[in-house]
């Protein structure tokens, strides 16, 4: 039998997980995990290559069938809550010869508020325009999605994601493709969003960002190694059980996970 969600202020925890098994083709990667996201926390999910990152994200939103277990988003089934939850996919999911302009991209963020088939109003055609400025990506609204680089197309994929206004981002791998410097903006747009109550969960590599930046983070090999606060869950105990080695401690300023 698995364990109930306990009875939570339908607000105080934006995403919850309990024994959530999942995998592919009959083979398990995920199992155990059980999980209470702070709602407007910055978050970040971490751990080795392969040890579930992206496996748990998509079977929480129910993108990938979870084998065992269930996840609730504040403290309901997601389809009662779509338009609270926003996510920005992995960019590598993401089809690139998708035959739609960046805008329209952006545009989709408003259809959980409006259906697909309704028109927008002109309060969603501010939250795009605001959406694409706060991105950077205003300038490209009319290009075909195939035509941008890797790094605008994930700025569109945010914008996407921002225009949704959303309670909580689930993010997977949202710097992947983008420079230096636009991570830092990306990371700042994002800490001031969590500022305004958002939660943000996002799936990155980087330990260092992740404990310089973070407030939150759940570390990850095959289940939840440790959950918490980032100085408590990153300790070097924890990432020696879940790397196998004490990442942190590495002369490189980066560790790939
Ligand atoms: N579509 C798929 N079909 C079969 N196996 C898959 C599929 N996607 C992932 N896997 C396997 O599931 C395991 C976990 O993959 P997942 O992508 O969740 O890891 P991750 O922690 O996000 O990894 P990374 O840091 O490399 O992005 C890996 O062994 C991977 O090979």
């Amino acid at each position: 039998m698995t364990m109930a969600h306990p009875q939570q202020h339908e607000d105080a925890v934006a995403l919850s997980l309990r024994d959530l098994r999942a995998g592919y083709n009959g083979r398990t990667v995920l199992r155990g995990v059980d999980l209470d996201v702070p709602h407007g926390t910055f978050g970040a999910v971490v751990g080795p290559n392969g040890s579930g990152k992206s496996t748990l994200v998509k079977a929480a939103l129910g993108l990938l069938a979870a084998t065992r277990g269930s996840a609730r988003f504040f403290g309901s089934p997601l389809a009662r809550v779509r338009s609270r939850v926003a996510y920005v996919p992995q960019q590598d999911a993401v089809a690139e010869d998708f035959p739609i302009t960046a805008v329209q991209v952006v545009e989709m963020g408003r259809y959980p508020h409006r259906g697909w088939f309704r028109r927008l109003t002109a309060g969603d055609d501010v939250a795009v325009a605001e959406a694409m400025e706060a991105t950077g990506v205003q300038g490209l609204a009319n290009t075909p999605l195939d035509e941008l680089s890797g790094g605008q197309r994930q700025r569109v994929f945010l914008a996407r994601a921002l225009a949704q206004r959303a309670d909580l981002l689930i993010l997977d791998e949202p710097f992947t493709a983008v420079d230096a410097r636009t991570e830092a903006d990306l990371l700042s747009l994002l800490e001031r969003l969590c500022a305004t109550g958002v939660t943000v969960l996002a799936v990155h590599h980087d330990l260092r960002t992740v404990r310089d930046r973070f407030v939150y983070a759940v570390l990850l090999a095959g289940t939840v190694v440790a959950e918490g606060p980032v100085g408590d869950a990153l300790s070097a105990d924890n990432l020696e059980r879940a790397y196998g080695i004490a990442p942190l401690a590495q002369p490189a300023t980066t560790v790939e996970a």
